[in-house]
């Protein structure tokens, strides 16, 4: 029995806050995911101290959804924003400190030749998995790859790329990446224990960004690709505003309420003056593998008619395919091994190198 996005919804509604309303009412839900038998969330306080004060609502949250039929794994994650108390001085390495102040405009990565962010405005359309097998497509190219899972509240790359294990940290400051399928690989991920609910503040997810890109030896790389949480948050912001960024990607669906927020993220990258380097249309068509059928289950086309629009480059289409599904769940990228799949990402990535992106 699986449980739905509007029942869990309907759970949270019920979670009455201090001071009146709910979880619901007051918006305080963000990057809801129900996946089979687990649901993830975050709930983001407006400050760190309601955050404190809301520490009792989380638990309320979580007895009630795991009353549910049909649930087994209930994460939730709390984060605040606006200023934090100060933070004991670091002892050994520690992620999600505050971030060092900023001067200046975007700076670059020594040793980086090249940042890009893969961006959707939508989750689950597939940015993660994008992401992974173009990284891989791009290190059979030749290209020295690094792939950053910036994903703070639904980390995906450990799995898909099929690495998980605490990162060396010989001086408790450097961070020594993994490595996978020719890609050094690092993930908020690998911090953390496997449902650790942290109370993550914003400025404190900021100063984790900051460690992950700059306290990690990458060492010489063509490009780091950077898998963005989906929409337009702090994260996205802090990024361009810190990092020199070569674009971005957004990925989306054709379905008409993915390429509506696809384009909130495209206007995000336009006014923090990121270039978007094109669009990519994944889950565009389903071929029946029995009967050869083709159906376009959430429409077709849309993403490219909106980059001629726009006037960004389309970079292509990317079938629905249970194969991609199933490779990414074992840790092998589809972009790995032969077949359909692995040329349609090759293309992907020699268009990148092709156009000077990678
Ligand atoms: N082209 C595809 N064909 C089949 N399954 C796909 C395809 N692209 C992605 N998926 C599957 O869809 C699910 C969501 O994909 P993914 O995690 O990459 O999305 P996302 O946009 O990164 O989501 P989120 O932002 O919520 O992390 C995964 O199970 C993935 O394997």
């Amino acid at each position: 029995m699986t449980v739905s996005r509007e029942e869990v919804l309907a759970v949270l509604a019920r979670v009455a806050l201090p001071g009146g309303g709910n979880l619901v009412d007051r918006d305080l839900i963000r990057a809801l995911r129900v996946e089979g038998d687990t649901v993830a969330f975050v709930i983001e306080a407006p400050t760190p101290a309601e955050a404190q004060v809301l520490a009792p609502v989380q638990a309320a949250a979580e007895a009630a959804l795991r009353a549910l039929p049909g649930l087994r794994n209930v994460q939730v994650v709390m984060t605040a924003h606006g200023p934090a108390p100060k933070a004991a001085p670091p002892q050994g390495l520690k992620i999600g400190g505050h971030a060092a102040p900023h001067q200046g405009g975007p700076k670059r990565v020594s040793g980086i030749d090249r940042i890009v962010a893969i961006g959707s405005g939508k989750g689950g359309v597939g940015k993660s998995t994008v992401s992974s097998n173009l990284a891989v497509a791009l290190a059979r190219q030749g290209r020295r790859v690094g792939l950053l899972d910036a994903d703070i509240y639904g980390p995906s790359q450990p799995r898909m790329m099929g690495v998980n294990k605490r990162p060396a940290s010989p001086d408790g400051k450097t961070i020594i990446p993994l490595q996978a399928h020719g890609v050094t690989v690092m993930s908020i991920g690998f911090m953390l224990k496997e449902d650790e609910a942290v109370i993550w503040r914003g400025p404190m997810l900021m100063g984790a960004l900051q460690q992950l890109i700059e306290q990690v030896a990458w060492g010489d790389l063509d490009i780091l690709l950077i898998d963005l949480p989906p929409g337009t948050g702090d994260i996205q912001l802090t990024l361009s505003q810190r990092f020199a960024l070569t674009g971005a990607v957004v990925v989306s669906t054709p379905q008409d309420v993915a390429m509506l927020d696809a384009r909130k993220a495209l206007d995000m990258f336009g006014k923090l003056k990121v270039p978007v380097l094109g669009l990519i249309e994944n889950m565009s068509t389903y071929v029946c593998p029995n009967c050869g059928h083709e159906a376009h289950l959430f429409g077709h086309g849309g993403v490219a008619a909106e980059a001629a629009k726009l006037g960004v480059p389309f970079l292509g289409e990317l079938p629905l395919d249970l194969d991609t599904r199933l490779a990414g769940d074992a840790g092998t990228p589809i972009a790995a091994g032969q077949g359909a799949m692995a040329e349609a990402y090759a293309r992907l990535a020699r268009r990148l190198i092709d156009g000077g992106m990678a």
